[in-house]
């Protein structure tokens, strides 16, 4: 079967402490001129898999280890400095859920704003829209034409949400379902995710949370400092994970 998501030697390099002072020495010896190396690194380098459609993919690792920040490559907000990452498809990313909303609009306006950010038509979002603010829930229908900016976070997120799982897009991208929202909020995600799953869709899930990763993913990639330790079975890489922090 053909990939639906495929990396190849792929790498990243980020730039720590950007905005760093320039120590009295630098400027001294360096005339100011910085070295274009400094505080360079690469959170991930040479990560190679491939991901078929419909498969659910857990991604495990210690904190910093580039998990988000391979969810981000695969979402095409990051461009890699190293190697290819293929996307044969559009990707619903629910990241960061309040994004690209603008506070001066209400919130019908931004559900048509990152709706259209997304691909969906007006037409699409016209006939779809009871649906996505009913499902946002009754303070965000309540609201529907206040600015944003007098949301809560969690109206916003919610809102953002059903945006985003209204999505008709193959690839699914998950950073921790159980980060926001209150427990109501959450157990509409874990529905929600349930359902996009029965359809086929494809998952990249981050977690730290064993019980999810378990129970939405088969798949599991392990990483450890920025590099692809195992790919193999979701309990092969949570395995994997847990041994390596006894050590
Ligand atoms: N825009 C950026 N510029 C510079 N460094 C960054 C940037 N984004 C992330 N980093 C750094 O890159 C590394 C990987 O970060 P990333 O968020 O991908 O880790 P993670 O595995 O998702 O961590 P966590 O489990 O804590 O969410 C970290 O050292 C982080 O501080």
């Amino acid at each position: 079967m053909a990939a639906i998501i495929e990396a190849d030697g792929l790498g990243i390099r980020f730039v720590r402490n950007r905005r760093r002072q320039l120590r009295l020495r630098e400027l001294i010896v360096r005339r100011g001129a910085r070295d274009p190396d400094a505080g360079r690194f690469w959170p991930l380098r040479d990560l190679s898999f491939r991901v078929e459609p419909g498969e659910t993919v857990g991604v495990v690792g210690r904190n910093g280890t580039g998990k988000s920040t391979l969810l981000r490559l695969i979402a095409g907000v990051l461009i890699p400095d190293e190697g290819t990452i293929a996307v044969h498809g559009r990707v619903a990313p629910l990241l960061e859920l309040s994004a690209g909303f603008s506070g001066d609009l209400t919130g019908r306006e931004n559900l048509y704003l990152v709706g259209g950010l997304h691909g969906l038509s007006s037409a699409y979002l016209r006939r779809h829209f009871d649906e996505i603010v009913s499902f946002a829930g009754e303070q965000v229908e309540r609201a529907i034409d206040t600015s944003v900016r007098h949301y809560s976070s969690g109206m916003k997120v919610r809102l953002g949400f059903a945006v985003i799982a209204h999505l008709p897009h193959p690839v699914l991208l998950v950073d921790e379902v159980t980060a926001v929202g209150d427990a109501e909020f959450r157990a509409k995600c874990y529905a929600t995710i349930e359902r996009l799953l029965a359809e086929g869709r494809t998952l990249v899930l981050v977690s730290h949370n064993d019980k999810d990763l378990t129970r939405f993913c088969r798949r599991g990639l392990y990483l450890d400092a920025g590099r692809l330790i195992v790919d193999g079975t979701i309990d092969e890489a949570l395995a994997a994970y847990a041994d390596a922090a006894q050590r």
